[in-house]
């Protein structure tokens, strides 16, 4: 076993040196291509501090036009569009999945400033999706660790970096200083946070979403007035609250870390959502906005398709001409939800039965065959990436019908103790409660969860153990 360990850290030291020299590498091949064309006859050096007019625009300097000339020759941007996003300050709320791929593009048009928001930290599940970390970044503050990469990627713009959670207590003060808001957050009390302030505010919210294989896009909130043009003057799209007076109960929402997301899905909507605000920045027009229309993608099947939603509502309480809503409000009371879902701890099931990890590592090791039977109650994949040994897997969302009897049987045969897990030790206390409801005396009584599930286990009894 030392000599196992002994070899891993050789071979993690190694892979250190490797990579420190492959960057060594990079960065004198840059040096050594730098200095062969700057020997070049016909050679002419960007220099990125060179900000003299040009006669093209005249707010636009030689490098600006150099560096997006290619989105510049598009007629719909062209260069009054260009001075437009030069001009504009955009606020992306999370720096996730959406909010990576979405600043990333607009830091790339030359958006003028972006706040970037996110009070969590980077972990290293959160790489396969969220484009501006690396693995050096785990455990700095996301919206520092985005506000890096987006400065590296241009350095003429101004990227403001938040690492607060955006609340009711700050929410006006900070969407106010700027003049689009992109919501690439994960829960409902945030969007409806977002839908408010952006009403209250008169901005528009450009509205993103990705789970799984799937992913949905759309503005709300959008105003024409400050569209110059005519027809479009005084129309007003529809906001969350018209499409979604009121939210939907906690227990359906899904969220990434418990079912899982393919990393390019919210690549594409983010992508997606930085192209509806750089269209709406350089002033399109409604008719070719997500106005009052969701685009829905599907990954499985690679189809996307429009939806078409309701209008602007006459009676809702944010947007309407006579709105109920003249403040930010309780959002997590609002929703029945938090606005984060991590360390919730449900308390479901009476202390009584909720074993501590410590407590069934003893009851295991000291029980042997005679030990207490352990029910994993996550889904398969979940259970397919790890499990305590000896397990048995009975997942949640199956638990009814046919299979429940299946599970009472089990349980009513076995003579020991019957203990229920999960990841977090929420899903566990349901099952439990579940099984309790349903079964017998002196059945009951076997029924126990473990406490704060495999990552209080992991934490608390074998430091090996993966925790996702
Ligand atoms: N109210 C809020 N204020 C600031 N940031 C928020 C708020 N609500 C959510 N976020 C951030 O939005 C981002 C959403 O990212 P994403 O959907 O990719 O999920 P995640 O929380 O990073 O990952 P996972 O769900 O896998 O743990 C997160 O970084 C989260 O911290
Ligand atoms: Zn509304």
């Amino acid at each position: 076993m030392d000599r196992l360990s002994s070899l891993e850290n050789e071979i993690a030291s190694l892979r250190k040196t490797l990579q420190e020299k492959e960057h060594e590498l990079y960065e004198l091949r840059k040096e050594f291509t730098l200095q062969q064309i700057s020997t070049e006859p016909n050679y002419q050096q960007c220099d990125v501090n060179n900000i003299s007019k040009t006669n093209i625009g005249d707010k636009l300097t030689k490098l600006d036009i150099m560096r997006y000339s290619r989105q510049i020759l598009l007629p719909d941007i062209g260069v009054s569009g260009q001075e437009k996003l030069c001009a504009a300050k955009v606020l992306v709320v999370g720096a996730g999945g959406l909010g990576c791929p979405a600043a990333l593009y607009l830091a790339g048009a030359g958006v003028g400033q972006i706040g970037i928001v996110d009070y969590d930290t980077v972990d290293l599940t959160n790489i396969h999706r969220q484009v501006l970390h690396g693995e050096g970044d785990q455990h700095v503050s996301k919206a520092e660790s985005a506000a890096n990469s987006l400065r590296s990627i241009n350095s003429h713009i101004k990227i403001v970096p938040y690492n607060i959670q955006m609340d009711s207590t700050n929410a006006l003060e900070i969407a106010s200083k700027y003049d689009v808001i992109l919501d690439c957050t994960d829960n409902v009390p945030t969007r409806y946070l977002l839908n408010d302030a952006c009403a209250l505010t008169k901005l528009p919210l450009i509205s993103g979403s990705a789970l799984k294989m799937e992913g949905q896009l759309t503005i709300y909130g959008y105003r024409a007035t400050k569209n110059p043009n005519e027809k479009d003057q005084s129309y007003i799209g529809p906001c969350y609250r018209c499409v979604f007076p009121t939210p939907p109960p906690p227990e359906t929402v899904g969220s990434c870390s418990a079912n899982g997301v393919a990393g390019p899905v919210p690549g594409v909507i983010g992508s997606l959502q930085a192209l509806e605000a750089i269209k709406l920045i350089v002033g399109q027009t409604h008719e070719k906005l997500l106005v009052e229309r969701m685009l829905l993608f599907d990954g499985e099947d690679m189809t996307f398709r429009t939806v078409k939603l309701r209008g602007r509502a006459s009676a809702c309480a944010a947007c309407s001409d006579t709105p109920t809503i003249s403040r930010l409000i309780d959002y997590t009371a609002f929703c029945k939800a938090q606005a984060t879902e991590k360390d919730l701890d449900l308390q479901i099931l009476p202390q009584s039965r909720r074993m501590s990890p410590p407590v069934l590592s003893r009851h295991m090791t000291e029980g042997g065959d005679a030990g207490p039977l352990l029910v994993d109650v996550r889904s398969a994949p979940e259970y397919g990436m790890c499990r305590i040994e000896g397990t048995v897997n009975w997942p949640s969302d199956s638990l009814r019908g046919e299979t429940l009897e299946k599970l009472l049987e089990e349980v009513r045969k076995c003579a020991r103790q019957v203990i229920f897990i999960c990841r977090r030790g929420n899903d566990s206390q349901i099952a439990a409660q579940t099984v309790i409801d349903a079964i017998e005396e002196p059945h009951k009584s076997k029924i126990m969860d473990l406490k704060g599930g495999l990552h209080a286990w992991s934490r608390e009894v074998d430091n090996n153990f993966p925790i996702y």
